[in-house]
């Protein structure tokens, strides 16, 4: 479990995160999404240590990263640019950390196993690609077998084999009822990959959500085409009612069902030629939920809204 209350990170005059509270439940994949600079990577470097919060706590598993005296086998962590020796081999490489941590070779193959690198376990650091490096990051964040799991945009480099091998393994350690805490900027995988999310922009919360009540809470319009238009408009016309002409006989209408559309148009004798629901993707209600959470919006009116 992962417990963030009221945290804040301040970099001289820049916040880079503002007074986040969320908490991270076991059993599921998390997703934590924003826009770049939202704060993601600053959230997830505080969970684990490397930097210093200006106020607030971040703990993992009950306490802050520090207070653990065998913190691989609590979190493990991959964070950007992880440094490795060039000249070590990745079994070298494993090797030594478990070797802090009490951790032997029979661990060390299991997990090389886990993440596909056994053939390569021997090979030069140095000379594996950019996939089979985040790869050996994986191994080194699963090599304590730990309870709570942060990756910071672990599809970063991978092929669409190993975007799929990534989403796998994730949903696997969840229903092993660790803690999964992700990062991306892809809404799509998030949605295939992720149940709950934690929306973050401008370094403050914006959405601590079922990835299913996301979509559910974006507005979707209903697509109607009429040859009356006009007359439709007015029968539709009221409060929490949006209307937007698309053209071509067609208007777009948020705030009424397909029914009510059907039974007005109906009452007002305006014939129907097409009444579609439109079904809003996740990227649609992220998009939807940043545009009105996020501060120092622009106001964008819509071209063509007519009632
Ligand atoms: N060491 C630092 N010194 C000064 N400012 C920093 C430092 N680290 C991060 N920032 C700033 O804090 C803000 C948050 O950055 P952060 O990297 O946490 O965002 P992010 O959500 O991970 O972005 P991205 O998706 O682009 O990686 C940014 O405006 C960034 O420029």
């Amino acid at each position: 479990m992962i417990e963030v209350e009221n945290l804040t990170k301040r970099y001289g005059p820049k916040t880079a995160v503002d007074g986040l509270t969320f908490t991270v439940e076991p059993g599921a994949v998390t997703g934590f999404l924003g826009p770049n600079g939202a704060g993601k990577s600053t959230t997830m470097r505080m969970l684990v240590g490397l930097d210093t919060p200006s106020w607030g706590t971040a703990k993992v598993n009950g306490r802050p990263y520090r207070e653990h005296r065998a913190p691989l086998q609590e979190i493990g962590v991959l964070l950007e640019a992880r440094a490795v020796h060039p000249g070590r081999s990745a079994r070298d490489h494993l090797l030594a950390l478990g070797a802090t941590h009490g951790i032997g070779a029979r661990r060390v193959d299991e997990v090389l196993d886990t993440v596909g690198l056994t053939e390569v376990a021997r090979k030069r650091v140095g000379n594996f690609s950019l996939g089979m490096g985040q790869r050996l990051g994986i191994a080194v964040a699963l090599l304590g077998d730990p309870h709570t799991v942060v990756l910071d945009e672990p599809v970063n480099g991978l092929d669409p084999d190993g975007i799929k091998w990534i989403r796998h393994l994730l949903k696997d350690l969840a229903a092993e009822g660790r803690t999964v805490f992700v990062s991306s900027h892809l809404m799509s995988e998030m949605a295939l990959t992720a149940e709950h999310l934690v929306v973050v922009g401008r370094g403050r919360l914006i959405a601590d959500i079922p990835v299913a009540d996301l979509i559910a809470s974006a507005k979707r319009g209903v697509h109607v085409r009429s040859p009356r238009t006009t007359e439709l408009v007015a029968a539709l016309r009221g409060d929490g009612v949006r209307i937007t002409s698309v053209g071509g006989g067609v208007v777009d209408v948020v705030g009424l069902s397909s029914e009510d559309i059907g039974t007005r148009a109906l009452e007002a004798g305006i014939p129907l030629y097409e009444l579609t629901p439109q079904q809003a993707s996740l990227e649609e209600a992220y998009t939807e939920l940043t545009r009105d959470a996020v501060e120092y919006q622009g106001t964008t009116a819509s071209l063509g809204e007519v009632a």
